[in-house]
C-alpha cells in the first residue's frame, strides 16, 4: 500500500509517566506553567506554583492516579494509543493507502517533537492536527497550537498545516454520544436516570474574555438531549474540575449532585462529553468523588457513562473529520 502525502497528529493534554508524587510534580509543573492554562502574572504565579501548589498537590493527586492506573499505564495515554491504532486502520481502509497517525501530548510524552519527527520520517509534508477536544478552549486547543509551533521552531522548512478547531456540533459526534447513552441504558435493562452532562470547567473570566467554550458545551448538550428525545427535566449540564479560588463556569457538578441528592433525585446517569478519553477527571473525579457527593446527600443510583474512547462510532467520527479536513490534499 502506498503512503499518503499527509499525516494526522492526534493531540491530547498529557498525563504523568507514573502514579508517583515526583512524576505528578513534573507533569503539573509543565502544565500549570502554560499561560494558556493559567494566565496569572508570571512572578506572582511562579511563587504560588513553586511555593505552594507543587509542594502539596502532587502527593494528593498521585493517590488519585494510583487508583485508576492501568497495567499499560495512565488511562489517558492507554486510550490515546487505542484511538491512534483504530484511526490508522480506519483511514487505511477509507483512503486505500497508509495514512500515518501519531499521538502527541501538549505536556509530557509522547511530545509534539517526537510525533512530528515520526511524521517527517514517514515522508509526509502535510499535517492535519486533530486536538481531541470537541469544544474549543484557549486552555486546551490553543495550547496545542502553541506547543506545536514551539516544536516546529528548529525546522528549516514547515509542513503544510491544518488544525481542526472544534467539532462540538458535528452530527457524528452527537450521534456517538447519544449512542453511548443508549448503550448504557440497554446495559442496565432500560433503566434511566436523570442525565447529567458534566464538562471540565474553565475560569469564568476566560469566557468573559471571549473563550467560546461554554457556548460550545451548551450546544453539545442541547443537541445530545434532542437526539435522545429528552424533556427539559430529564437532563442537565454542569462543570467539574475547579482549580484555585477564582469563580469557574457554573453550575458546578459537585454542588449540583449534592443538591439533587438532598432534593430526592434518586438516579443519575452521568457523562462527560468534553473528554474524548477516560482519564483522572472522569475515572476518579466522576466515578468516585462525585458518586460520594450524590450518595452522601441521599441519592441512590449513580452510574457513570464511559467516554467515547475507542468506540467504533467515535473512530468513524474521527475518520470523517480527517476526510473533510484533508479535501484537496
Ligand atoms: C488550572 C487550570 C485548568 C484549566 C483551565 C483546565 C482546562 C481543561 N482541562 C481539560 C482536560 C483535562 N484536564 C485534566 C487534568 C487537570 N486539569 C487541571 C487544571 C486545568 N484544566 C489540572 C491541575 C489537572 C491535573 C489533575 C489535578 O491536579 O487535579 C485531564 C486529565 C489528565 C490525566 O492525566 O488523566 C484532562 C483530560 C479540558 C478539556 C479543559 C478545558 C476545556
Ligand atoms: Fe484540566
Ligand atoms: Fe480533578
Amino acid at each position: 500500500m502506498t503512503t499518503a502525502r499527509f499525516g494526522v497528529l492526534l493531540a491530547n493534554l498529557g498525563t504523568p509517566d507514573a502514579p508517583t508524587p515526583e512524576a505528578v510534580r513534573r507533569y503539573l509543573a509543565e502544565f500549570l506553567w502554560d499561560e494558556r492554562v493559567v494566565d496569572a502574572p508570571r512572578p506572582l504565579w511562579w511563587l504560588i506554583l513553586n511555593g505552594f501548589i507543587l509542594r502539596t498537590r502532587p502527593a494528593r493527586v498521585a493517590k488519585g492516579y494510583e487508583s485508576i492506573w492501568m497495567d499499560e499505564g495512565s488511562p489517558l495515554l492507554v486510550f490515546g494509543r487505542l484511538q491512534q491504532q483504530a484511526l490508522k486502520a480506519s483511514l487505511a481502509e477509507h483512503f486505500g493507502e497508509q495514512v500515518p497517525v501519531e499521538l502527541a501530548m501538549t505536556y509530557g510524552e509522547p511530545s509534539m517533537e517526537t510525533a512530528g519527527k515520526a511524521l517527517r520520517d514517514a515522508g509526509v509534508d502535510r499535517i492535519l492536527v486533530l486536538p481531541l477536544y470537541p469544544q474549543f478552549s484557549r486552555s486546551t486547543t490553543a495550547a496545542v497550537f502553541d506547543r506545536l509551533a514551539q516544536a516546529l521552531k528548529p525546522c528549516p522548512h514547515l509542513p503544510e498545516l491544518r488544525l481542526i478547531r472544534d467539532y462540538h456540533d458535528h452530527p457524528a459526534y452527537i450521534d456517538a454520544l447519544a449512542n453511548s447513552v443508549r448503550d448504557h441504558w440497554a446495559r442496565h435493562g432500560g433503566e434511566r436516570g436523570k442525565l447529567l452532562m458534566s464538562y471540565h470547567g474553565i475560569p469564568q473570566r476566560y469566557a468573559d474574555n471571549g473563550d467560546p467554550y461554554p457556548r460550545h458545551c451548551e450546544t453539545t448538550s442541547r443537541l445530545v438531549a434532542e437526539a435522545l428525545g429528552l424533556g427539559d427535566d430529564e437532563w442537565f449540564m454542569s462543570y467539574q474540575s475547579r482549580f484555585g479560588r477564582e469563580e469557574w463556569l457554573k453550575p458546578y457538578t459537585d454542588e449540583t449532585l449534592k443538591s439533587w441528592g438532598r432534593d430526592g433525585v434518586e438516579h443519575v446517569d452521568i457523562m462527560s462529553p468534553a473528554f474524548a478519553a477516560d482519564c483522572l477527571e472522569t475515572l476518579e473525579e466522576l466515578e468516585v468523588e462525585n458518586r460520594d457527593n450524590f450518595v452522601n446527600a441521599g441519592g441512590k443510583v449513580y452510574r457513570y457513562i464511559p467516554a467515547l474512547n475507542d468506540r467504533a462510532d467515535h473512530i468513524a467520527l474521527l475518520t470523517s473529520l480527517v476526510e473533510t479536513h484533508t479535501q484537496g490534499w
